[in-house]
């Protein structure tokens, strides 16, 4: 059975004190739910320390939102996945489409990341997903191949044994605009079957997530799907209540 998995992506989100608030929270909620499921949050690095000291021991693991391709040296600004290692972190986000578009991220930027962080010994988290434009182009399938298919050039089709795959429909991040449960599908299952081609083992335990305005009152009907293997959840996961209710969806 592959792990099922959901994920918290803070974004660039909240301070200190609501960090802290918003992770005791969630340790005392989570306790009331099932464990057939893997949870994580994903925080801004400032938030690294913090997240390593209250999750420790618990059942929620943590996660940082980005990562260097590179090993150390003169990147002013930027995090290694070395330092990401202090923290214990477990995963790290890597090509979400808003680093893509806004941080001029390429395929192979990202691909780099994810070996660099695979090489640290964390769980890349690889997000991939097309624009409103590429879906009504009809270039949809094309754009994920290529997505996947540099990730798979730069670190092999084996290393999906050691990495989640988020499904992020652009035109559906913070936008409120889920994909339909069908929609959602039909590309975890093209992702998959991607996978398939190259090996099948691997693509069979490989764990798939949905994003985009996953809420609690969608959630279910997502995960449901047969090649669903959970949530990259963004707003609603700042919320305590609404996060857990959206862990339960999947226990249920
Ligand atoms: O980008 C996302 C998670 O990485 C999804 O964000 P929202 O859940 O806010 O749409």
């Amino acid at each position: 059975m592959r792990e099922k998995l959901v994920a918290g992506n803070w974004k660039m989100n909240g301070n200190l004190k609501e960090s802290v608030s918003l992770l005791n929270a969630l340790v005392t909620d989570i306790s009331t739910i099932g464990s057939n499921t893997s949870y994580a949050v994903c925080v801004p690095y400032p938030y690294l320390a913090v997240a390593q000291s209250t999750l420790k021991n618990t059942t929620i693991k943590w996660g940082a939102q980005n990562v260097s391709q590179h090993e150390s040296g003169a990147f002013t600004g930027e995090v290694s996945a070395i330092m990401l290692n202090d923290f214990e972190c477990t995963y790290v986000i890597v090509g979400h489409s808003e680093r893509r578009m806004l941080f001029g991220e390429s395929n192979q930027v990202v691909a780099e990341k994810y070996l660099a962080a695979q090489k640290a010994g964390l769980v890349p988290i690889l997000c991939v997903g097309e624009t409103l434009e590429q879906r009504d182009s009809d270039i949809t399938e094309q754009v994920i191949y290529e997505q996947l298919n540099t990730v798979m050039t730069v670190a092999g089709v084996d290393s999906f044994r050691n990495a989640v795959i988020a499904y992020e429909p652009v035109w559906a991040i913070g936008t409120g605009k889920t994909a339909t449960p069908q929609q959602a599908q039909d590309i975890h299952h093209f992702i998959r079957q991607s996978i398939v081609k190259q090996n099948a083992e691997v693509a069979s335990g490989l764990t798939i997530l949905y994003g985009g305005s996953v809420k609690a009152n969608n959630a279910a009907e997502l995960f449901a799907m047969p090649d669903i293997d959970g949530g990259l959840i963004g707003g609603a996961s700042l919320i305590a209540e609404e996060f857990i209710a959206i862990c339960s969806a999947i226990s249920s």
